[in-house]
């Protein structure tokens, strides 16, 4: 029992990766030069470095987006069992996680056209329902699901100050902080194993930072395993349980041909 409550949630032994510049003939663009971090749970490690180092690329990777050259990202699912290599693991499995131990509040956000902002959020606790999952929900099981999920998404919206008004139009046309703390309520609607957190607070103001702050930390109380970049040092200060910084190429960075 010890051991499992010492296995970090997350861990990143010795990734490397690097992009395929198809527009300049092929060459490459080393961008993770060995990097290696675990993450307990309960811990918030902010990445930290220079613009263009690698960040957002290494946040990307532990999602499953990306793939890497090498390297391992052993993710350990509360489903127990041997930690999956997020690095190495199927398209499926990725998406297992993802709708339910896996958050992650990207820069932009990427939503259906014509779908409102609540359904957009609703969705995302839908999805991980294991009711209705299995199947065996009838229509008004269904309905009564997606009440109380809008109600949930309806509690966060309002605590993070998005006007009411706006709560079922299609978020392709909010302001940029208004579309931030969709993506936010989107990433914490629904508690995950690993939340990952790209700027989450790049466009608002000092109230709903505040808010996001609050949430951080609630997230970590409850046993969440974070990796974020924050820019803004008052709000990495404040979550930050550590700061990890990526390491850099062995040689000047170059391009490779
Ligand atoms: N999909 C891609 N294809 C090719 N190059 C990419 C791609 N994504 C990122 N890069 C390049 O990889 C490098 C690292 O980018 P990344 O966005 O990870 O940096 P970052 O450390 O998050 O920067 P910032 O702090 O400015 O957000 C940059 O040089 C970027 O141009």
């Amino acid at each position: 029992m010890m051991m499992k409550s010492i296995m970090p949630v997350l861990s990143v032994q010795d990734v490397r990766k690097h992009f395929t510049l198809h527009l300049r003939s092929g060459q490459a663009l080393p961008v993770l030069h060995g990097v290696s971090l675990d993450v307990h749970a309960g811990e918030c490690v902010a990445l930290v470095g220079a613009s263009g180092q690698g960040k957002s690329t290494l946040i990307k990777c532990l999602y499953g987006s990306y793939g890497v050259d090498s390297g391992r990202i052993l993710f350990a699912s509360e489903q127990g069992g041997a930690p999956v290599d997020l690095a190495q693991a199927q398209a499926q499995q990725v998406l297992d996680l993802r709708r339910r131990e896996l958050a992650y509040v990207s820069q932009f956000l990427r939503a259906l056209p014509r779908v409102g902002a609540l359904d957009v959020v609703a969705e995302r606790l839908l999805q991980a329902d294991p009711l209705l999952l299995s199947g065996q929900v009838d229509d008004a099981g269904w309905q009564a699901a997606q009440l109380t999920a809008r109600a949930r998404v309806a509690e966060l919206f309002a605590r993070l100050n998005l006007p009411e008004a706006i709560w079922d139009l299609p978020p392709a046309t909010f302001s940029g902080g208004e579309q931030q703390r969709v993506n936010i309520a989107r990433g914490f609607v629904q508690p995950a194993r690993l939340l990952l957190l790209d700027e989450p607070t790049a466009s608002l103001d000092a109230m709903n930072r505040r808010v996001v702050i609050e949430m951080i930390a609630a997230a970590k109380a409850a046993g969440t395993a974070i990796v974020g970049i924050f820019h803004d040092e008052e709000v990495r200060e404040a979550v930050a349980s550590r700061c990890v910084a990526l390491p850099p190429a062995a040689q000047p960075e170059r391009i490779l041909v």
